[in-house]
């Protein structure tokens, strides 16, 4: 695991921003396409800005959603329709590298859809292979749409599950599961704000495998976790 201490969150755009270019390379090099899953929250922003500072050919990515709000897109609660008010406006990506859910459908259908969608670019009968998951953290500890304490946690038996009850609002989602999450070739947390101080430390010097974001181990990829000064505060 590296942790990337960043003084500001222009540094936290910058490490990943420079880490990104790596990886897609080498993956774009390898295999001819870069498969990410993005999250909301503070992350979607960062990303954003990492992007918007590459000034590269980005047509060879493909964009996934490590969970979704299932909302209409113009809702302000959509992961998606955030992106196209912001990155795909500004001419950055087409809309069809986006794999995105089919809003219409309730949770459970949008999850297996969702599903059907991904094996057009993962190999049937094998655990999804992302070349990077760009995760957030809930003040909770929560990841993706995995919230402490709740039975998804556990779940193993499909890639991308429905969730109904979902303790943050808006409470219809999907999400990766935690096996889909832990075989990526590269899981990179951002984190900022001192309010993020106190759980950091329980995940990352306690290690709680209670909370979600403490359960991300990557079988054998990479995790890194850029977070801002303020968030180290209780480390020593
Ligand atoms: O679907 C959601 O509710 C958000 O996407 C959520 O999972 C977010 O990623 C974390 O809460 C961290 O968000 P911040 O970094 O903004 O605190």
């Amino acid at each position: 695991m590296s942790i990337i201490v960043a003084n500001g969150t222009a540094e936290v755009e910058s490490n990943l921003k420079n880490i990104l270019e790596d990886v897609s390379k080498v993956s774009i090099e390898e295999k001819n396409i870069f498969k990410i899953g993005i999250s909301g929250g503070s992350a979607l922003k960062y990303f954003t800005n990492a992007v918007l500072a590459m000034r590269k050919d980005f047509s060879k990515w493909k964009i996934f959603f490590c969970d979704e709000r299932v909302v209409p897109e113009d809702s302000e609660d959509s992961t998606y329709g955030t992106v196209k008010r912001g990155l795909l406006m500004k001419n950055i990506f087409k809309d069809e590298q986006f794999i995105k859910i089919k809003p219409d459908l309730n949770a459970s259908e949008a999850a297996k859809e969702y599903i059907q969608q991904m094996e057009q670019y993962f190999k049937k009968g094998a655990v999804p292979e992302f070349d990077v998951l760009l995760l957030g953290m809930g003040p909770d500890g929560h990841i993706c749409s995995l919230f402490p304490g709740h039975k998804l946690l556990d779940e193993t038996s499909v890639w991308v599950a429905p969730i109904e009850d979902s303790p943050k609002p808006p409470p219809c989602r999907i999400t990766l599961t935690l096996p889909v999450v832990n075989n990526a070739r590269n899981c990179i947390f951002v984190a900022t704000g001192e309010d993020k101080a106190d759980i950091a430390k329980k995940v990352l010097i306690d290690k709680d495998e209670q909370l979600p974001a403490a359960r991300v181990q990557p079988n054998s990829g990479n995790l890194y976790w850029i977070v801002e000064k303020a968030v180290t505060k209780y480390f020593d």
